[in-house]
């Protein structure tokens, strides 16, 4: 499964604990993160993760862009919902491509322990599915 991992800047701390509790399920997975989430989750949690840009300088963007072309599975979004962003118009634009090709989104760490429960289950399992069908 290949999962985006991205927290705004007041949320990066409660998305590295969450990372550092699930790390034992995570780490069988392929994992992607914005730039500045993914250095801390590599220098902090010690996990192997593709980078992309930082989100203010497109990350956000290269994940919507992974997402319309089938290249991304699940998205855990750490959002701050009390911090305006520069980069707001490229955040609700991620959040959208995940309803328009139905990737499972989480934004806050409630909705992120079931979806990692629920890859455990192999709820998700109609992604691997849909991943084939695709090439
Ligand atoms: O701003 C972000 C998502 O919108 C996160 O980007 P960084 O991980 O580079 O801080």
């Amino acid at each position: 499964m290949r999962i985006a991992l991205v927290a705004h800047d007041q949320k990066k701390e409660d998305l590295i604990q969450f990372v550092t509790a699930y790390k034992s399920i995570l780490i069988e997975h392929e994992l992607f993160a914005t730039g500045t989430t993914g250095t801390r989750i590599i220098d902090e949690v010690g996990l192997n993760i593709f980078r992309y840009k930082s989100g203010p300088l497109g990350g956000d963007q290269q994940i919507g862009s992974a997402i319309a072309n089938n290249e991304m599975d699940m998205v855990i979004f750490f959002r701050d919902p009390l911090t305006a962003q520069p980069h707001e118009p490229d955040v609700t634009a991620l959040i959208r491509l995940c309803d328009v090709y139905q990737i499972p989104l989480a934004t806050n760490m409630g909705t992120a322990e079931i979806l990692l429960k629920g890859i455990e289950q192999g709820f998700l399992d109609w992604r691997l599915l849909e991943e084939r069908r695709s090439r």
